[in-house]
């Protein structure tokens, strides 16, 4: 992992008090957040001051509530379903946005870094639905946030800054983090991080920003939320890269983006959904925030495109272009050579010998206008003069930075046996080398090594990405192998072993952040006669039904497992007894006003409800769960049809 920033060069920075900041209603809202016992309804009386966040906190809302469900419409719910830490991360990007739209650095298009970012933050959320490595609404934080770093540089150093981008936009090969870290000492994605985690940010979520553009130097063990959250970051920025591409540059970038939902297992139909849906939401949100939008990309097309070149590419009539090249030693292969001399008759001379041996060579007698035709024509192999006035080591460093100058089979010619200078282009990058004058046979020795050892190295290649298909492969059935072992195979909801997992999950936040906790036990009433009377499979129907009016009638943070044959546990968060206990009549009320239909005989349904609240005193989730059936066996006791609770209520006066 890169390591972070100098924490006492950051602490100066911020005594400078130039670091874009938070301001106003943002600062109230933060604070408040961070305090253990705030109430909602101060922080919703302090939201309230700030009508933009507002609606920018319900639409945040109504992004994670299913689209089948009703609607938040207040600041209240909004909280319940958006969860604190997400409010406070929220509150610190929309804050940035409205303070820094623009500002003093030339270079830095302040309109486009938002429009990114909020591209970002979409993808996360959209992403996270999917993979699941953090909740959904800290993801759109996030996401939002991932490159505050480069918004800082713009406004710590804006006339630096200004110069640095130019000089990367004219040389994509210098990388612009490299750069920074020439001219700044450090780079955007340290000093983002930096920030994030002195506002609080967890450092599982700060670390995956730290290396997000730099994925290889990421180490997070395989598997961890920190990894899958580095994907996931990498997978935002390339679908916010393409939606803010000219439009003949997307076709360039979508193969790239597709390997990478693939990696994270997505299959090709639902992420060009997905991709549809965060372009269709960047256009909303774009209105609602004032930032500016592009057209949405043609997604299915250019999926589309991708398939058939790649279906091209594969084909037995290429087939015979492909093993042409790929052959070991064979005359007439066309292996791409760049020749970088001085001397064109020297060059002419190697030109001769090297399409003799059947290269496809191009030349270059310059070397540092070479690295422009390297990132044309892409060689495999290099062949250049160590011996004039201007030296190839920065061209061969520059060269090795880049993902086919790492590939690349480079030979130095040389005057003579010259220690320092053999020395010199081994430290810089290059391979081999030959002496002058240039003997054909020994240049033909070369040549054959060479080829060799490209051929190994495609070979490498077609084996490494075949392995990253194949883990991809295995990923995608994991995941569902997984999600099948969650869910219930009758109904579609969540079964036993999710409830388990999820309750342990919600009792530990409860009891961290002091906050309600109930459940509910849901036992359908007099079941068993309705499979007696109509048989096992109207039964059947019935619990579907009643499975799916159960889970339209909760809230969207509420969850429902089926966790016996007509048995289940609700989970509701952020929910006292008289909260929980209004839910369960809410679904009383649903079950009782329904008639099943069932093909045949049309069935009613009546549920008894237990419900219980979390009380510091308890051991265990289990105590929880068992007055919850204490209170189910109570309304059975009653008569059935009807919701009990082994608690009393506490009122307040
Ligand atoms: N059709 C169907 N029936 C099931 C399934 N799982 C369990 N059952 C039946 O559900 C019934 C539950 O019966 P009981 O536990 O006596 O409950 P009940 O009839 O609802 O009675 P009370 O709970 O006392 O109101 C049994 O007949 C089970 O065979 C299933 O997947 N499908």
């Amino acid at each position: 992992m890169p390591p972070p920033i100098d924490m006492k060069r950051f602490e100066q920075l911020k005594a400078v008090g130039d670091l874009p900041s938070p301001r106003g209603v943002a600062i109230a809202i933060i604070r408040l957040t961070q305090t253990a016992d705030v109430s909602m309804a101060e922080l919703a009386r302090v939201i309230k001051s700030d009508p933009a966040f507002v609606g920018r906190l319900i639409k945040a809302a109504n992004g994670l509530v299913a689209e089948n469900r009703r609607a938040v419409v207040s600041v209240q719910e909004a909280l319940m379903v958006l969860g604190l830490p997400a409010v406070r991360t929220m509150a610190l990007g929309f804050s940035l946005l409205s303070n820094y739209r623009k500002g003093a650095c030339e270079g830095f298009d302040y309109g486009r870094f938002w429009s990114s970012s909020l591209l970002m933050a979409l993808s996360m959320q959209a992403l996270v639905q999917r993979v699941r490595v953090v909740p959904a609404d800290e993801a759109f934080s996030l996401g939002l946030l991932a490159r505050v770093g480069e918004l800082a540089l713009a406004t710590l150093y804006p006339a630096d800054f200004s110069r640095l981008l130019k000089e990367a936009a004219r040389s994509p090969q210098l990388r612009q983090l490299d750069l920074e870290q020439t001219a700044f000492a450090m780079t955007h994605c340290e000093l983002g991080a930096a920030m994030l985690a002195d506002w609080g940010v967890p450092s599982q979520l700060v670390n995956p920003v730290l290396c997000f553009e730099r994925p290889e130097q990421a180490d997070f063990a395989e598997g961890s939320r920190e990894a899958g959250l580095v994907q996931c970051l990498v997978l935002s920025r390339a679908i916010a890269q393409l939606c803010l591409a000219p439009e003949l540059e997307q076709a360039r970038l979508m193969p790239a983006m597709l390997r990478l939902s693939g990696r994270l297992g997505l299959p090709r139909g639902d992420f060009v959904s997905l991709c549809e849906r965060i372009a269709r939401e960047w256009g909303d949100w774009g209105k609602l925030l004032q930032i500016g939008t592009a057209r949405a990309p043609a997604f299915g097309a250019l999926c589309a495109a991708e398939e058939s070149e790649s279906k091209a590419v594969a084909s037995p009539e290429n087939g015979a272009t492909a093993s042409k090249e790929g052959g070991a030693t064979g005359q007439g292969d066309e292996m791409p050579v760049l020749i970088v001399a001085a001397d064109a008759s020297e060059r002419a001379r190697m030109r001769a010998l090297l399409e003799e041996s059947g290269f496809s060579v191009h030349e270059q007698a310059d070397c540092t206008q070479a690295i422009e035709s390297a990132i044309d024509v892409q060689p495999r192999l290099l062949l250049i003069d160590w011996s004039g006035e201007n030296c190839g080591a920065p061209l061969v460093r520059a060269l090795r930075t880049t993902r086919f100058g790492r590939a690349l089979h480079i030979l130095v010619l040389l005057d003579a046996d010259d220690d320092a200078l053999l020395e010199e282009a081994a430290a810089a990058g290059a391979d081999d080398f030959i002496l002058r004058p240039i003997r054909p046979a020994a240049l033909a020795v070369r040549l054959k090594a060479g080829r060799r050892t490209v051929m190994l190295q495609r070979e490498l290649e077609r084996e490494r990405e075949e392995l990253r298909h194949f883990a991809a492969e295995l990923s995608i059935s994991n995941r569902r192998l997984q999600e099948a072992a969650m869910t219930d195979a009758l109904t579609g909801i969540p079964n036993r072993r999710f409830a388990i997992d999820r309750i342990q999950m919600e009792w530990a936040a409860a009891a961290r952040h002091s906050r309600p906790l109930s459940v509910m036990i849901v036992d359908l009433d007099g079941f068993k006669e309705i499979n007696d009377a109509h048989g096992h499979d109207v039964g059947d129907i019935a619990l579907r039904q009643i499975s799916s009016t159960l889970r339209g009638a909760l809230r969207a943070q509420d969850v429902i497992c089926r966790t016996g044959g007509d048995e289940f546990l609700v989970i509701c968060p952020d929910t006292d007894l008289s909260a929980a206990l209004g839910c369960a009549e809410r679904l009383r009320d649903a079950a009782h006003g329904m008639l099943i239909e069932t093909g045949g005989p049309r069935v009613r349904l009546t549920i008894s409800v237990g419900v219980a609240m979390r009380e510091p005193s308890m051991a265990s989730a289990d105590a929880l769960i068992k007055l919850a059936d204490r209170g189910a066996f109570l309304a059975k006791e009653r008569g059935r049809n009807c919701v009990m609770s082994a608690q009393v209520v506490q009122t307040t006066a």
